[in-house]
């Protein structure tokens, strides 16, 4: 369902992502956990087609992101932290909206909405125009409209992060709620407990760099730490070191 081979990223002089090795498969739910800058933004904008690779290859339900960019569009829904929905549209409006730049029929997207309002439990905010929804209610519609086509893959970026507890509670349920043996979720996040709740296998970035992959029980076993954030923070200094170790090698 995702996979990626060797993919670099450069902004200018900048390497953001180096040597992204991964897979993941439909039924997971698959964290990218690390801190701020670490690459997680990049990486997933570069999966979702937005940005272009500067090596390597990557392909998301069998479309190659370059080569078939229309297909690996067609082929997932994006959630970041932006929710950019218009006030004076309701739930069901701006779904509509969004099925039509899909091209999907009006009898495919009303079947498709009430699908997606039975799993998420839409019915309250469906005939409710977005500015007058809660938090918790916009996340529902963000997540809908990124489900609207029925997308193989879902990717998530930091779509927690600015949430108010209640709000994030909503988000959370969400995803488990989503999860089915024909999707793959990828879920980024700085959140520890975010990963230890949602995701049965984790890549931990730092430095556009994937330093280990697993679930989080292999993780924090593999560590001989007592819990994940342990794990992380000891990732973390392995790698300081091991770039210290290589640059008091080159002189
Ligand atoms: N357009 C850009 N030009 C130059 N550098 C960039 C650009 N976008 C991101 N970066 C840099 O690339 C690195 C990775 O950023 P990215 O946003 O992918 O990280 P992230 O893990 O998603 O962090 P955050 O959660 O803060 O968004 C950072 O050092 C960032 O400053």
């Amino acid at each position: 369902m995702l996979k990626i081979q060797n993919l670099g990223k450069a902004y200018g002089d900048f390497q953001a992502l180096k040597n992204i090795t991964l897979e993941a498969g439909s039924g997971e739910v698959f964290g990218l956990l690390g801190a701020n800058g670490a690459g997680k933004t990049t990486l997933l904008r570069t999966l979702a087609t937005l940005l272009s690779p500067t090596s390597g290859t990557a392909s998301v339900n069998g479309y190659d992101i370059v080569r078939q960019a229309q297909r690996v569009r067609a082929s997932i829904g994006l959630v970041n932290g932006g929710m950019g929905l218009h006030d004076r549209l309701t739930g069901r409006e701006t779904l509509r909206y969004f099925a039509s730049l899909y091209g999907m029929s009006r009898a495919a997207t009303d079947g498709r909405i009430e699908t997606l309002s039975q799993q998420l439990d839409l019915h309250d905010l469906l005939d409710i125009r977005a500015g007058g929804f809660s938090t918790g209610m916009k996340q529902k519609i963000v997540v809908a409209r990124a489900l609207i086509h029925d997308p193989p893959v879902l990717l998530l970026d930091e779509a927690a992060s600015g949430l108010d507890v209640l709000a994030r509670r909503i988000l959370l349920d969400l995803v488990l709620a989503l999860k089915t043996r024909e999707r793959l979720i990828v879920y980024s996040t700085h959140v520890m407990s975010e990963v230890e709740e949602l995701c049965d296998r984790v890549a931990v970035i730092a430095g556009g760099e994937v330093l280990k992959v697993g679930t989080v029980p292999e993780l924090v076993a593999d560590s001989g730490e007592s819990n994940l954030e342990r794990a992380f923070f000891k990732l973390l200094s392995e790698q300081k070191q091991n770039q210290h170790g290589q640059a008091v090698l080159r002189g």
